[in-house]
């Protein structure tokens, strides 16, 4: 029979229950992802046997395919709405990003997928879990980096790591090890001398040493350099090549786009666009000098084009942003007798961009702004 819980604790997203005798009694936590050239040396690493079980649903979703479902997910402070209605669906085994400018939404959104927030509206379900009633059994299979990990700073990297794979049901010491070496930090350093980056690593390495089949990850590459940024990026697709689904927010939209599998953008706490990158990879810029006759866009290509200008050095480039298939755009391109065409990947910063400025582009048009539609 258990003793009487007498606190929580959390720390790095991990809840310690703690009993009377102030013994720690339980933990839960959450990860990350990997790659390549450590890959090797990670796949060696005993992988977590079997993972918890998963409950009978608690929210009517698809669970099979989603493993994250919200529906009309709403979190007010007093007026102030920071998440609106938002219904997002995460596949399993997929990379799912989560973008927005500060302030957006994102953090909320994950801290009421953890339980760590109670919605004022909507439903959620994590694994089959809904967070407001069995939120501990949830986080024995989501493993969380918050986006401000706060670690024991008396420790050093070394015993907090064994701290926390000892926490964590699914925790493997040998994992948060084989993280550290991957990315090069000193685990003989106390956290109290540790630099930011090192203290990120550190709280990486915890994460990336539990094998839940939910990692979600709040600004994982935030303080780090490029190289182990890259390193942190391998994981998350490592992780995904393991069968594990993650999340991750992330303000840096090369991260995104290398990434992720899809991709949600949140804009003052509403869910103002998704997009796959299967998708984005089909959207290409198409940019000439200004043409002096007005443009005509073809009837069967009013869906697949949108217009805009951009005024450059005094002069004017015309961007015609298209979709999908390129062949049939190219003969219309071609007759509009064009110079300086250029044709680039349209890329996620000028859906970002349109996003966040919620801007909106007839197809037709042929003057204006120099937004780009989406
Ligand atoms: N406890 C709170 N009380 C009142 N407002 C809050 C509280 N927590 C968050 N907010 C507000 O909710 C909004 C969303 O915050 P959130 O932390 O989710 O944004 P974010 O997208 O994660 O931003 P960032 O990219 O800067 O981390 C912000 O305007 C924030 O000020």
């Amino acid at each position: 029979m258990g003793r009487p819980v007498q606190a929580k604790k959390c720390l790095l997203g991990i809840e310690l229950t703690l009993p009377n005798n102030g013994t720690t009694r339980r933990a839960y936590e959450k990860p990350a992802k990997t790659t390549s050239a450590r890959e090797s040396r990670l796949n060696r690493l005993p992988e977590s046997e079997t993972l918890p079980p998963r409950p009978t649903e608690s929210v009517s979703t698809d669970a099979s395919a989603s493993i994250v479902v919200t529906t009309g997910l709403t979190k007010r402070y007093g007026d102030f709405e920071a998440l609106s209605k938002c219904s997002v669906q995460v596949t399993r085994g997929e990379i799912f990003g989560l973008l927005g400018p500060n302030g957006a939404g994102k953090t909320t959104l994950i801290r009421l997928l953890l339980g760590y927030l109670q919605p004022t509206e909507g439903e959620i379900s994590v694994d089959g879990f809904d967070p407001r009633v069995d939120g501990v059994s949830l986080r024995e299979r989501v493993a969380y980096l918050p986006g401000d990990a706060r670690l024991p700073r008396h420790m050093r990297g070394r015993s907090v790591l064994k701290f926390f794979s000892e926490m964590h049901p699914h925790g493997s010491l040998e994992r948060s090890l084989a993280v550290a070496e991957t990315l090069e930090l000193n685990i003989a350093t106390r956290v109290a001398f540790m630099s930011t980056g090192m203290r990120q690593k550190l709280a990486l390495a915890v994460v990336f040493g539990v094998h839940t089949p939910l990692l979600i990850l709040d600004e994982p590459t935030a303080n780090l350099d490029p190289t182990v940024r890259a390193a942190v990026l391998d994981l998350a697709m490592e992780a995904r090549d393991q069968g594990r689904t993650v999340m991750f927010s992330s303000h840096v939209l090369s991260e995104i786009e290398e990434t992720c599998d899809r991709v949600v953008f949140l804009r003052k706490g509403h869910l103002a666009h998704q997009l796959t990158m299967d998708d984005l990879f089909q959207r290409h810029r198409i940019t000439a000098d200004w043409p002096a006759n007005p443009l005509q866009v073809p009837e069967a290509l009013a869906g697949l084009v949108k217009l805009s200008v951009r005024e450059r050095r005094g002069g004017k480039t015309l961007c015609i942003d298209t979709q999908g298939d390129l062949a049939p755009l190219l003969s219309w391109v071609d007759s509009l007798s064009l110079n300086h065409v250029r044709i680039e990947p349209l890329g996620l910063r000028a859906v970002y961009d349109s996003v966040h400025l919620g801007t909106k582009f007839d197809a037709t048009t042929t003057s204006g702004t120099s937004e780009v539609a989406i």
